[in-house]
Parts: C-alpha cells; structure tokens; sequence
C-alpha cells in the first residue's frame, strides 16, 4: 500500500504538486491523469524519491520512504519510462537483469526471470535475450523496458506514459501484457498517461491532477458518472456512455433467449457488443464462451447501461 499525505513540491515560487494526498491499496493500479505540466510526473517520483518532496510524506506498507536510503529504496520500486530507457550496449537479458544483478542474485536464477519475464512479453528467449536493443522495434524495447521494472519482482511499478510511443494495436496489446502481469504477481502500480482511454482501461482508481492539485481520486466508474470538476468532465469527453459500456462485460448481461447471427464473446465489453448491435441492424447477439450458447445480450440492455447512472 502507497500512502501519499500532504505531498508538495515547490520548484520557485510555484507549488508543480501542492498538499496532494491519496493511497493507492496494494495490488491496484493508480493511474495518473492531466493536461502536460499538472505535476503528474512530479508527483510519481517523489514517491520513489527521484525527486525529494518539499513537504509531506510518502508511506509504503507504513513505512515512511525517508527511513532507507533513496538507491535502496528504488531497487524495490520498478520503474519504466516511455522511451524505454534502456542501456544500448548491454543486451536485453542485461537490461532485463540490472537490478537482479545489483542485488546479487546468482546467475541460474537471474536468467531464468529474464527468461520468464521475455517469455511473459511474448518475445522468445532464445531469440531475443542477446539482442541489443537497437536490434528490436520500438514495441518491443517499450516491453523490455516494462519486463525490467518488474525483474526484480517489486512490490510497486512506477510507470511514465510507458506506452505513449506505441502505435494503437501494440498499445492494446502491451496493456493487456500489463493486466495480465499485475494479476499475476499482485503488482501495486501507479502509471501516469495523458490518455483518458488507457486511464479507464487500466485503473482500479484514476487520479486526475490539473495546476498540482488533485481534482477527484475514484473508481473509473465514479469518475465518468460523477465528474468532480467541469475539468474533469472535458477530460473525459463527450463519449461518456462509450466509456461507461466499454467498463462492463458482456458475461455479466446475458438474458436468456436466443438471437441469429454470428456470436460474441461472454469476455467482449458491452461497448464492443453495443458496436456490433449497431453494426449488423441486429437488436440481440447471441452469447457464446467456449463456442458453448449462453444466451442473448439486447440492444435495449445496452442503451439502458449506457445511461448516465442515477
Ligand atoms: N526540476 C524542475 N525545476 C523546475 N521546474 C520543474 C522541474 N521539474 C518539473 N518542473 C515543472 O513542474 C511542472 C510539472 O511538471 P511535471 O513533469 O510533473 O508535469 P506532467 O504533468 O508530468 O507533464 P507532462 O505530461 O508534460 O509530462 C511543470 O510546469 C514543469 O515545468
């Protein structure tokens, strides 16, 4: 768990991060949204202490940061940055073992989580652990970057628009790799985007920041329902019921009855569902996991979802 309490940060005269306050229960994700210069990157390096706050605290399991050396601290704090940040002249399983390594872990055990971690990545081992990083695309050195936050299996990952450089479909993708991780190993993250879509996607709980203040700190659910602030609902858009249908899946609407026409997916999002709906003229779809027929899902069910909740 991540308590934030009181945290300020004065650069001149101007408080970039001013008395913000939240926690971040462990094993959520905390993702950061904002206009550029709201503080958000400010506000994630404090906390593994890149950046010293001028005021406030970070606790961690209870735990106040100040209490161990910042060096220390960061080896148990994975953290990834757009641009990957990888060492160019080292290979991706060396990248991938930097902290294993600073720790001393012993060389059977180092290779075998960096070959994890690349097979994790969906990148082969044998074919990918000698590389240099020149000698893979950009997504793929984004998820190197990703899979030696997390070598070292910390309890926190820090993420900087660690996806921002991806084009769209190796964007989804490595978001799903990061689902997949964090369920996996219980990861607590905080991730700071510019994108409202990646922060519903992705968060447990989304913090919006404008000016170094925090504006509203809640579910995504609570965020697209009840915008604290105007900001907050022109941060998030006009497509409002899109978001809300795109949260819910379609496993926990089906009705029984049948419908005609190709089938979707239990595991779709009701957004998805609402799209073929309109796509194909169809007021119903029939539901299948597993191509085993579990029912309907409506139209009319999906626009009754999509409405502003009471
Ligand atoms: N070392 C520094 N010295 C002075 N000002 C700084 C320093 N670091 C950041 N700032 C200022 O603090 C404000 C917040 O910066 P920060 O990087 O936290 O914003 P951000 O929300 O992450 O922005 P972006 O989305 O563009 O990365 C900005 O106005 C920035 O210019």
């Amino acid at each position: 768990m991540i308590e934030i309490q009181d945290l300020t940060k004065v650069y001149g005269e101007t408080a970039v991060v001013d008395r913000v306050s939240l926690t971040v229960p462990a094993g959520e994700i905390c993702v950061v949204v904002g206009t550029s210069g709201s503080g958000k990157t400010t506000l994630m390096r404090m906390i593994n202490r890149l950046v010293e706050p001028t005021s406030g605290q970070v606790l961690i399991d209870g735990k106040d940061t100040r209490s161990e050396p910042p060096h220390l601290l960061r080896r148990r704090i994975g953290y990834a940055i757009q641009g990957h940040g990888l060492f160019p002249h080292r290979t991706v399983g060396e990248n991938i073992a930097t902290v294993p390594t600073l720790l001393g872990w012993d060389k059977a055990k180092s290779t075998a989580r960096v070959d994890e971690l690349l097979s994790l990545f969906q990148l082969d081992p044998a074919e990918y652990r000698d590389r240099l990083p020149s000698e893979l695309s950009g997504g793929q050195q984004q998820r190197v970057g990703v899979a030696r936050a997390l070598a070292a299996e910390p309890a926190i990952l820090l993420m900087d628009e660690p996806f921002g450089a991806l084009d769209p479909v190796i964007r989804a993708k490595a978001q799903e790799d990061l689902l997949a991780i964090q369920r996996r190993f219980g990861t607590t993250i905080v991730l700071v985007t510019h994108d409202m879509e990646e922060a519903i996607h992705l968060g447990s709980r989304i913090a919006v920041m404008d000016a170094g203040k925090l504006l509203q700190y809640a579910t995504p659910q609570e965020i697209i329902a009840n915008p604290a602030t105007a900001f907050v609902a022109e941060l998030i858009g006009g497509d409002r019921p899109f978001r809300l249908l795109s949260l819910a899946k379609v496993a926990d609407h089906i009705e029984p009855g049948e419908a005609s026409g190709a089938p979707i997916d239990a595991g779709a999002t009701l957004r998805d569902a609402y799209a073929e709906c309109l796509w194909s003229g169809r007021d119903a779809l029939p539901v299948v996991e597993d191509g085993k027929a579990l029912g309907r899902v409506t139209r009319d069910a999906l626009a009754r979802l999509a409405a502003r909740p009471q």
